[in-house]
């Protein structure tokens, strides 16, 4: 097992960062311009696994992708909406974004297309999605569980028309449809059935969905109604910077009194997760902010919070991991859908909280942590990135802390 040994810092953190590209935009925009007619150019995109796994996926499906590492740019050939390739053996690893976007995306084809990941990804939930892509004309053979990979969609276009789905788990069905929609031979209506979850990354596709010429109309919170016919436009897309990544470089701050720039992140940001800030700020962080730039200074004593995370999920191994610092208990609310993720993130902070012997309580849908004094112990990442980089953070504090 490979192991990182974190080295606390004496004194407060002060830097200027520039962090990559996001991954939620870089996939997103990978597969609207995919289905663009024509050369599309991603600037500042995110190479990651979960960015490279989805660009493999595409190409593999006949869309031609020149990746340029060096200068963080992804050149996309689009083909109209046409997917070449009649057949493909495509991995996911264990990105939910290509997971659930890719699975959509060959609905639109005309062939048979198998998809598979890693074995976690294998529990992830999938089945809303594909009952809609059923009901839209795909079939959909399950290798193993119904509703989980590895399965093969056979696919002969998609018809669009009216439809339910559930969101209470992941809003990444949600987004992978909304994205396809409009290759659809009719227009698509999409009404969520209870809770979305993750709102805000519906936004973002929406967002990203009209930067490339896609209009969608929201009706309440719940139904969305796509046009067919429309057609996203070829360009030149700026990635912003990763806003969930930058929260592990504003908490280093939060934590030791420090400051930290992250550069061409702003308030703007179209990413839910900028709300870190506000976080941050009610924890007794003063915020800074320009048009290019955004800097958190921590204060002498973090204060405690009380959040409902929904929205901003991502962010709650961040906010776990600081916690022990905080004058006051941390709650954490309304956050059920994290046990679906990378691991069961819940349990997952849980677990390692306490292994640093931390006083935490864990309910189906919640955690409260009681700060206190850490004891150095070797983090377990159960195979999630951010468990890693939220777990460095309190490495800064603490000396002695491995992941
Ligand atoms: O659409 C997206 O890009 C994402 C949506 C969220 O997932 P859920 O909708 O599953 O909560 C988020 O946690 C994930 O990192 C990225
Ligand atoms: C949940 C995440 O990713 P995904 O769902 O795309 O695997 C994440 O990056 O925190």
């Amino acid at each position: 097992m490979d192991t990182i040994a974190i080295p606390a810092l004496n004194r407060p953190v002060d830097a200027t960062v520039e962090i990559p590209g996001s991954k939620s935009l870089t996939n997103r925009a990978l597969l609207v311009a995919a289905l663009a007619q024509g050369d599309s150019l991603l600037e500042n995109a995110l190479f990651s696994e979960d960015s490279e796994y989805f660009a493999k996926c595409v190409e593999q499906l006949g869309i031609p992708i020149t990746l340029n590492p060096d200068l963080a740019q992804i050149r996309v050939a689009g083909r109209g909406g046409d997917i070449p390739a009649k057949q493909a053996d495509l991995f996911v690893g264990l990105a939910g974004t290509a997971a659930r976007f890719i699975s959509a995306l060959v609905a639109l084809g005309n062939g048979e297309y198998r998809l598979d990941g890693v074995p976690r990804m294998r529990e992830r939930p999938m089945g809303d999605l594909l009952t809609v892509l059923q009901t839209g004309g795909a079939t959909v053979n399950f290798e193993g569980n119904s509703g989980f990979m590895p399965y093969t969609v056979y696919s002969q276009g998609f018809t669009g028309g009216n439809f339910r789905l559930k969101a209470n788990q992941t809003s990444q069905q949600l987004s992978a449809l909304l994205m396809i929609a409009p290759y659809a031979q009719q227009d698509t209506n999409i009404e969520v059935e209870g809770t979305l979850v993750s709102q805000s990354y519906v936004k973002m596709t929406c967002r990203l969905m009209a930067d490339f010429g896609v209009e969608v109309i929201q009706i309440g919170d719940n139904q969305f109604q796509i046009k067919a016919g429309q057609r996203y436009q070829a360009r030149h897309y700026t990635v912003e910077p990763d806003a969930s990544n930058a929260s592990y470089f504003f908490a280093a701050a939060a934590v030791t009194g420090g400051r930290v720039r992250v550069k061409h992140l702003t308030k703007q940001s179209c990413q839910g997760d900028i709300l870190w800030l506000n976080v941050l700020e009610q924890m007794g962080c003063q915020i800074k902010d320009s048009d290019d730039y955004t800097e958190v200074t921590g204060p002498k004593q973090l204060q405690g919070i009380d959040i409902d995370m929904n929205d901003i999920s991502d962010l709650v191994q961040t906010l776990g991991a600081i916690a022990p610092f905080a004058s006051s208990t941390i709650t954490i609310r309304n956050v059920e859908h994290i046990r679906y993720k990378e691991t069961d993130r819940i349990k997952a902070v849980v677990t390692e909280l306490r292994r640093l012997g931390v006083q935490v309580e864990e309910f189906p849908d919640q955690l409260k942590i009681e700060p206190g004094p850490v004891t150095p112990a070797a983090i377990e990442t159960y195979h999630d990135h951010r468990m890693a980089m939220a777990f460095a953070v309190t490495g800064l504090k603490v000396p002695g802390i491995v992941i």
